[in-house]
């Protein structure tokens, strides 16, 4: 049945009553419907680089094409009902929920058979992980080391496991300029990592399709790597004027060799998941077809093992290289903080936003 005007109406109120902010990126979707409902396809001038929100929104707008008014009407009032039905009977479980509420706008965090697991959850950007997404990550993981579970899982939704670093990261200049926004940039990289570095209990990457960046080079720090065989792994460093970080530099040249690892990390090249496993870096891939059911039926038979064997086998194995790895990290957030602000690096950020490029 299609949407009538009074249901799209009553959306557009039920919009406002919402009781969690349902992120920028279903705003985004929200308004781009409610564009195309009311005024059909966008006829408005693209808005300039810089102007970041009007460009963003002109681009949501603009993405829907020639969609008729009718099925944007209907798309708006079923993705409201989607967001208020998932307000109300949320299967989403707060890690903190015990400690004070937990939200997230970026992941979705459940935990059940022992395992948390850490879905990302932009999957309209391919999972980029943006300022707030690697902030939430670090608490999600915080959460997941002192909660019951027994492993901890990291996984991402929709058809990319993760696309790395939101290259947008970069556009939200502070008032003390671009040198700021890199030195703020390189404290997080260094938190972020190190939480990979000190995580206390088996993590394990379900890497459900192409993993890029950042999501490629801390999967050297998980304890194991399932990949279903969509999955690719590419580091693309050089391509954006970057040098690799995630402790990569340490990690996959021990895991594959110094010639392979250069491959990665220096040409940027892509690695089928079928080749990453070959060179260490996944433990195991699946077919995509029975990829979840294999993994899930797998992790939830070793979640029933001594959880403080685990952990404790776990010490055994990473405790010798964590004071190199905090170093490796420390040194790698540094050089970085370097090349953001090279014109190698500067020009490719801008390239990427402005459409010129893609990986
Ligand atoms: C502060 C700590 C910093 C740590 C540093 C980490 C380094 C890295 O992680 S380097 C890797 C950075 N990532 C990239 O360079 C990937 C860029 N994205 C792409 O090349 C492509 O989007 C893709 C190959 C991943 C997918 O291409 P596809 O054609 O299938 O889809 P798109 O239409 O491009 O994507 C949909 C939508 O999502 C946006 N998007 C995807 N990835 C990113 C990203 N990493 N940053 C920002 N935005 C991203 C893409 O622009 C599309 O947006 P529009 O719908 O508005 O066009």
């Amino acid at each position: 049945m299609r949407a009538s005007q009074e249901d799209f109406e009553s959306a557009m109120n039920q919009v406002k009553l919402l009781k969690k902010d349902p992120g920028n990126e279903v705003k985004l979707r929200l308004y781009a419907l409610y564009k195309q409902a009311t005024e059909g396809p966008c006829n408005m001038p693209k808005p300039g680089v810089f102007d970041f929100i009007n460009k963003a929104k002109w681009d949501a707008w603009n993405a829907l094409g020639s969609l008729p008014k009718e099925t944007a009407r209907q798309n708006y009032v079923d993705l409201v009902s989607s967001l208020t039905s998932s307000s109300e009977s949320s299967t989403q479980v707060k890690p903190g929920a015990d400690r004070g509420q937990q939200e997230y706008e970026n992941l979705v965090v459940t935990s059940e058979d022992g395992i948390t697991k850490i879905m990302f959850n932009r999957p309209t950007r391919k999972n980029a992980i943006s300022t707030q997404m690697y902030q939430e990550i670090m608490l999600a993981l915080k959460a997941a080391s002192k909660d019951d579970s027994t492993i901890t899982v990291v996984t991402g939704n929709g058809d990319y496991y993760c696309s790395g670093n939101d290259l947008a990261n970069f556009t939200d200049i502070p008032p003390g300029g671009v040198e700021e926004k890199a030195k703020q940039s390189a404290i997080m990289l260094r938190d972020f990592v190190g939480t990979f570095i000190d995580f206390p209990k088996p993590l394990v990457a379900v890497v459900n399709g192409p993993a890029v960046g950042i999501s490629v080079t801390i999967l050297g720090l998980f304890d194991a790597v399932y990949a279903s065989d969509r999955a690719t792994f590419h580091t693309p460093f050089s391509h954006l004027g970057l040098s690799p970080e995630g402790c990569a530099s340490y990690t996959f040249p021990k895991i594959m060799g110094p010639a392979k690892a250069t491959e990665m990390l220096i040409f940027g090249k892509k690695l089928t998941a079928g080749e990453a496993c070959a060179q260490g870096l996944v433990t195991e891939v699946f077919p995509d077809s029975t990829f979840q059911k294999e993994v899930w039926t797998r992790l939830k038979a070793y979640s029933k093992l001594p959880p403080n064997s685990m952990r404790i086998s776990k010490q055994v194995i990473r405790n010798m290289e964590k004071e190199k790895l905090h170093a490796v990290n420390a040194e790698e957030s540094s050089v970085l903080q370097e090349r953001w602000l090279s014109d190698e690096c500067i020009n490719a950020t801008m390239n990427f936003l402005s459409k010129k490029a893609k990986l």
